[in-house]
């Protein structure tokens, strides 16, 4: 080999979705999802009954009907787009990289991501969660996985985790940039950031020193609470409404998904709509800055059953802003994070 360094390998990983829009693909899906202890983080034998004789068997047909709804002639948007990405990135990286797509739960599995580039002898990975701000139960995750699998090779070679861009410019921008494409057509009455929700404990949990009092902190991003995941929500969100001039008193921070009976954090989005109908706010603009591409949370979450829930409570106008999905500005925020250049 002319080139000693070698070549490196470049993982990019989102959650993941199920084979097809069908119960018993979503119900394998939500099994795997739901199983790992990062993201219903009890003990095991609680935990498994919990997803297997509540969870898995009751919500698998109402996910499944939902996932139609997402599903078009691609397949799911969260896996055409990562493929999309994989292909861009790696046209503008040049050839001394390789970059597999895997996905945390189901197919691409990160193990065959982890084999493609272990064949293609890269001599470092660099792993990049497809998740803007850390959570445990995402970003932490990925990385548990990856070091799980990585663990048992003979040779393990130079690894370095992407564990968060909330605040990268070039992520802020290509969001701005989306969203003018909606403000330049209508007058919206109120801006609304809604991000996916976490159990208030896992926040706390990761809290060191116990920096971290909900409600009280997350506004004032620092070094203490740097991976608070609900803090890196109001940051994103400070920034993108900074960058298209939105006053402070003209937008909200919110977050969605609550799973079960247990605090997470607040404030919710399905609350916080109703009381934008009831303050009169007639046209509302969404972002939803914690996915990376359109998928169920978004599509259908936010663009289509918050939608209704605000129409039905008299408001006007609800839309969506894309996510970053083939953007080319999001390829490039890619590649400096991969390169360490500073966007
Ligand atoms: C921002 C990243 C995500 C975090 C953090 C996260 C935490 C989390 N999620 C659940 C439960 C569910 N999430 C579901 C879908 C889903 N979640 C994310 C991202 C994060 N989740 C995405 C991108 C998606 C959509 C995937 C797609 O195929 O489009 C679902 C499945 C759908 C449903 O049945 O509603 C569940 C369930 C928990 C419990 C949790 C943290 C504790
Ligand atoms: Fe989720
Ligand atoms: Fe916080």
């Amino acid at each position: 080999m002319n080139n000693k360094k070698g070549k490196k390998g470049v993982l990019l990983v989102n959650l993941g979705t199920p084979d097809q829009p069908d119960t018993p693909n979503v119900r394998k899906y939500l099994r795997e999802f739901l199983m790992d202890g990062r993201v219903i983080d009890i003990p095991f034998a609680q935990r498994w009954m919990l997803v297997n004789l509540i969870i898995a068997p009751f919500r698998a047909p109402k996910s499944a009907a939902e996932y139609q709804k997402l599903w078009d002639e691609r397949g799911s948007p969260l896996k055409y787009y990562g493929e999309d990405v994989r292909d861009l990135l790696q046209k503008e990286l040049n050839g001394d990289y390789v970059v597999a797509l895997a996905m945390r739960y189901q197919n691409p599995s990160i193990a065959s991501g982890l084999d493609e580039l272990k064949k293609a002898h890269v001599s470092e990975i660099i792993v990049v969660p497809l998740f803007p701000q850390y959570a445990s139960a995402s970003t932490g995750s990925v990385a548990d996985k990856v070091m799980e699998l990585v663990r048992k090779w003979q040779i393990i070679p130079n690894i370095r985790f992407i564990n968060q861009f909330a605040d990268d410019p070039m992520f802020i921008e290509v969001i701005a940039q989306r969203a003018k494409k909606w403000m330049e057509q209508h007058d919206y009455d109120h801006y609304l950031f809604s991000y996916h929700g976490l159990p208030e404990r896992q926040i706390l949990k990761g809290s060191v020193g116990s920096q971290c009092q909900l409600g009280k902190c997350c506004n004032n991003y620092h070094d203490k609470n740097r991976y608070c995941y609900r803090a890196q929500c109001f940051l994103t969100s400070r920034l993108i409404a900074e960058s298209l001039g939105i006053p402070e008193d003209k937008y909200t921070v919110a977050f969605q998904s609550r799973l079960g009976k247990t605090p997470w954090i607040q404030p919710y989005t399905d609350e916080k709509l109703v009381e934008f109908a009831e303050k009169g706010y007639k046209k509302v603009l969404a972002f939803s800055p914690a996915f990376v591409s359109d998928c169920l949370e978004t599509t259908v979450e936010v663009g289509e059953t918050y939608q209704e829930q605000f129409l039905e409570a008299g408001g006007e106008r609800w839309d969506l802003v894309e996510s970053l999905n083939d953007h080319p500005l999001w390829i490039e925020c890619l590649k400096n994070l991969v390169l360490e250049k500073a966007s």
